[in-house]
C-alpha cells in the first residue's frame, strides 16, 4: 500500500503589528491552534521596533514595575504582557503570537506572509525581504493603498508580488480592527487565484520578454511581468488552495467570503479611504446623514469607474457591490473608520488632518491621505482628473486649494 509523503506544516509570519495587524495576529494565531495538521503552532509578528510604556490607564499599570515607569521595547511588552499595549490596548493576544523586531528572523522559513502594514512602508520592508523568504510563499496583503510611481498605478499585492516575485492575494472588507480584536461579527473578502502550481503541475510561462516593473500599459504597471516564473510550492507541504486560505483566516467571528478578482478587492479598501474623508469634512460641517450619503454615492461611482478605466476586465463590477470589501467598507469606513474621524475632527477643530493623525491617533496612521495624493498623481498624469470629481476635491482639499463647504459644487456633473 502507497504511504503519504510526510506533511510538513505552514509558517505563518504577520508582517506588522499595527491596530489591524496586531488584530490579523490574534485571529490567524486562533486559526492555526485549531488547524495544527496545517499550521505551524506559533505565528510571528514582525514589530516596526519602538520604546513604549505603560499608561496609567493600562490594566497592566503598575506604579512599581519598571514597564510603567521606563520605556521598554514594545516586543519585549508584547511578549510579556500578550497584549500590544500601544496599537490595540486591552486586548489579549494569545501566546502562540511572538512578536519579533527582526524582520529576517521573523519571516526565516515562512511559507504564509500576510501583509498588513500601512501601504508607505511596504517598498522598504519589501526591499529589506529580498533573499530572506523562502522562493515558493505565498502572501496575502491587507494592507489598503495603492503603489503609484512615474511607471503607473499598480495594487499593493501585486508591489509585494513583484518585488518578492511570489504569488500575492489580497484580503480586505469591512472591518474596523478594534471590532474584530473584540470577537464582534464581521465578514471580510479575500481575493486568491493563484495559478494552479505545486509541484504536481507546471509552472506557468512567463514571457521571456517580460522586464520586470519597467514595463507598462499606458496607464498601469503591468501585473504578469515578473523577473522570473513562480517557484513551486513543494509538494511535502499541504496544497495552498482556497479551503486552506480561507482556514487561516476564518473564524465565527470573521467570516470569510474568497473570491478571484484581486483588482476589485485591493481597489475597494485603498479608494474608501479617500471617500471617508470626504464623508468626515461634510460630517465635520454639521450637514448631516444626506450629505455624507451624497459623498459615499458618487465616491462609490467613481471606484467602480477607475476600476473598470485602470484594471479592465480584472475588476468585476459586483465585488464593489457584492462583496464586504466594496459599499459595505465604504459605509463602515465613513461611520467609525479613522480617516473619516480625523476628517471630521479637522473641520470641528480647524486643524489639518495631519496635526489631527499626528496628535490624537497615538502612532497610527491614515492611509486615505496619501492615497489621495497618489491616486490624484496618477489621475493627473492620463489627464483624467475632471472624470473623478470627489476624489479631485478630496485631494484640493488636503492641500488647501478648495474648501470642503465647496464639495457639493465640485461633484456635481458638469454639462
Ligand atoms: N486599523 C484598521 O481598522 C484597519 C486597517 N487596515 C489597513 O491595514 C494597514 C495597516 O494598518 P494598521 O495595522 O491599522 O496600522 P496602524 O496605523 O495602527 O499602525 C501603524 C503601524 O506602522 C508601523 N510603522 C511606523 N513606522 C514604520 C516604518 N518606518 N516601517 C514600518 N512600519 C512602521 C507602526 O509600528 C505600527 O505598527 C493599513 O493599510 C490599513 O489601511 C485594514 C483594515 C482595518
Ligand atoms: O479599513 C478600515 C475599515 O474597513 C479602517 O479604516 P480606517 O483606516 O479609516 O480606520
Amino acid at each position: 500500500m502507497a504511504t503519504l509523503a510526510a506533511q510538513k506544516q505552514h509558517k505563518v509570519t504577520i508582517v506588522g503589528s499595527g491596530n489591524w495587524g496586531t488584530t490579523m495576529s490574534k485571529l490567524v494565531a486562533e486559526n492555526v491552534q485549531a488547524n495544527p495538521h496545517l499550521f505551524q503552532q506559533t505565528v510571528q509578528m514582525w514589530v516596526y521596533e519602538e520604546e513604549c510604556i505603560i499608561p496609567k490607564g493600562s490594566r497592566h499599570y503598575d506604579p512599581s514595575s519598571d514597564m510603567s515607569t521606563k520605556p521598554q521595547k514594545l516586543s519585549h511588552v508584547i511578549n510579556t504582557l500578550h497584549e500590544n499595549i500601544k496599537y490595540l490596548p486591552g486586548i489579549t493576544l494569545p501566546s502562540n503570537v511572538v512578536a519579533n523586531p527582526d524582520l529576517p528572523a521573523a519571516v526565516k522559513d515562512s511559507t504564509i506572509l500576510v501583509f498588513v502594514l500601512p501601504h508607505q512602508f511596504i517598498p522598504r520592508v519589501c526591499d529589506q525581504l529580498v533573499g530572506h523568504i523562502v522562493p515558493f510563499a505565498r502572501g496575502i496583503c491587507c494592507t489598503k493603498g495603492v503603489d503609484v510611481s512615474e511607471k503607473g498605478i499598480r495594487l499593493m499585492s501585486e508591489a509585494i508580488g513583484m518585488r518578492l516575485n511570489i504569488y500575492c492575494g489580497a484580503l480586505s472588507g469591512a472591518n474596523i480592527a478594534s471590532e474584530i480584536a473584540q470577537e464582534k461579527y464581521s465578514e471580510t473578502t479575500v481575493a486568491y487565484d493563484p495559478p494552479p502550481m505545486d509541484s504536481r503541475h507546471p509552472t506557468p510561462k512567463v514571457s521571456p520578454s517580460s522586464s520586470q516593473v519597467d514595463l507598462i500599459s499606458p496607464s498601469r504597471v503591468n501585473p504578469s511581468s515578473r523577473s522570473a516564473p513562480l517557484i513551486p510550492l513543494p509538494s511535502d507541504y499541504p496544497p495552498l488552495s482556497r479551503e486552506n486560505i480561507r482556514k487561516l483566516f476564518h473564524r465565527p467571528y470573521f467570516h470569510v467570503r474568497i473570491v478571484d478578482d484581486v483588482a476589485g478587492v485591493s481597489l475597494g479598501g485603498a479608494l474608501k479611504n479617500i471617500i471617508a474623508l470626504a464623508a468626515g469634512y461634510v460630517d465635520g460641517l454639521g450637514w448631516g446623514d444626506n450629505a455624507k450619503a451624497a459623498v459615499m454615492r458618487v465616491g462609490i461611482l467613481e471606484m467602480v469607474r477607475f476600476g473598470k478605466a485602470f484594471f479592465g476586465d480584472s475588476v468585476k463590477t459586483g465585488t464593489f457591490t457584492e462583496e464586504s470589501c466594496g459599499v459595505a467598507d465604504v459605509i463602515t469606513s465613513c461611520m467609525g473608520g479613522r480617516n473619516f474621524r480625523c476628517a471630521k475632527r479637522s473641520i470641528e477643530t480647524g486643524k489639518s488632518i495631519y496635526e489631527i493623525e499626528e496628535t490624537e491617533l497615538n502612532g497610527q496612521k491614515l492611509q486615505g491621505t496619501s492615497t489621495a495624493h497618489e491616486v490624484h498623481t496618477f489621475l493627473k498624469s492620463q489627464g483624467l482628473e475632471a472624470e473623478y470629481p470627489l476624489f479631485t476635491a478630496v485631494y484640493d482639499i488636503l492641500e488647501g486649494n478648495v474648501k470642503p463647504e465647496q464639495i457639493p459644487e465640485l461633484i456635481e456633473p458638469k454639462d
